[in-house]
């Protein structure tokens, strides 16, 4: 069974689509982190009676994983850039989710509600969400899975976000139970779902 660490920055939503489903993903959630004290999502870790941390230091964070054998890294809303050495010595065992159908408005600075505001700017009609890897090129590592949603209906980027969230919340947890169950293969740089 896969010792999961899931990295937060903020209210924990898409954490908690992962709890909610725990009870059907061969894996265990063995510790939340956070980069920002004030998160809710460690909240919700502690409710749900996982362990949680506030670390914001990159050379903690790979050490505090590795001493508790971590085997697979979940970024869920975590607000900070990964450095070569975490990602080096993770490769392949992180994933991300982001909010929108990548490879449209995505990369540095390109996070939460700015994403949604980029989105409404341009005026496209259909957005989702993209779980991918992780690699050292923000948001452009392999791409697992996307759901497309429409929003030609929806004038701010708050309620595009609401949106969005509802799609996180489904293939968050649908793709962290196919990696558990080592469905997810990646062959030349493209992910197939066995
Ligand atoms: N090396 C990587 N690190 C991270 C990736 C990645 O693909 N490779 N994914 C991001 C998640 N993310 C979008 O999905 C993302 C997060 C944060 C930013 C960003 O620009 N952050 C700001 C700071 C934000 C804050 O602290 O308020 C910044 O670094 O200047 C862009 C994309 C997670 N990490
Ligand atoms: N680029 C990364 C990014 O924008 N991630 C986004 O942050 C939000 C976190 O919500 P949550 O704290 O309620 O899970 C989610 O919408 C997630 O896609």
């Amino acid at each position: 069974m896969l010792r999961l660490a899931v990295l937060i920055s903020g209210s924990g939503t898409d954490l908690q689509s992962i709890i909610d489903h725990r009870n059907q993903i061969n894996g265990e959630i063995a510790l939340v982190i956070s980069n920002r004290k004030n998160a809710y999502g460690l909240q919700r870790a502690q409710d749900a009676g996982i362990k949680n941390l506030v670390i914001k230091n990159q050379d903690e964070l790979l050490n505090t994983l590795k001493e508790e054998k971590i085997d697979f890294i979940v970024l869920a809303g975590y607000l900070a850039i990964l450095g070569k050495e975490l990602i080096d010595t993770y490769q392949n065992k992180i994933i991300n989710i982001h909010p929108s159908l990548i490879p449209s408005f995505c990369g540095p600075g390109m996070y939460g509600l700015h994403v949604h505001e980029a989105v409404l700017k341009r005026g496209v009609k259909v957005s989702g969400a993209t779980v991918h890897f992780v690699s050292e090129e923000v948001d452009g590592g392999p791409i697992i899975w996307q759901e497309a949603v429409s929003i030609a209906d929806l004038d701010t980027p708050e309620d595009i976000q609401k949106r969005v969230l509802e799609v996180e919340h489904k293939i968050l947890p649908e793709v962290v139970q196919w990696i558990c169950d080592g469905k997810v293969v990646l062959e030349k740089g493209r992910v197939k779902i066995r």
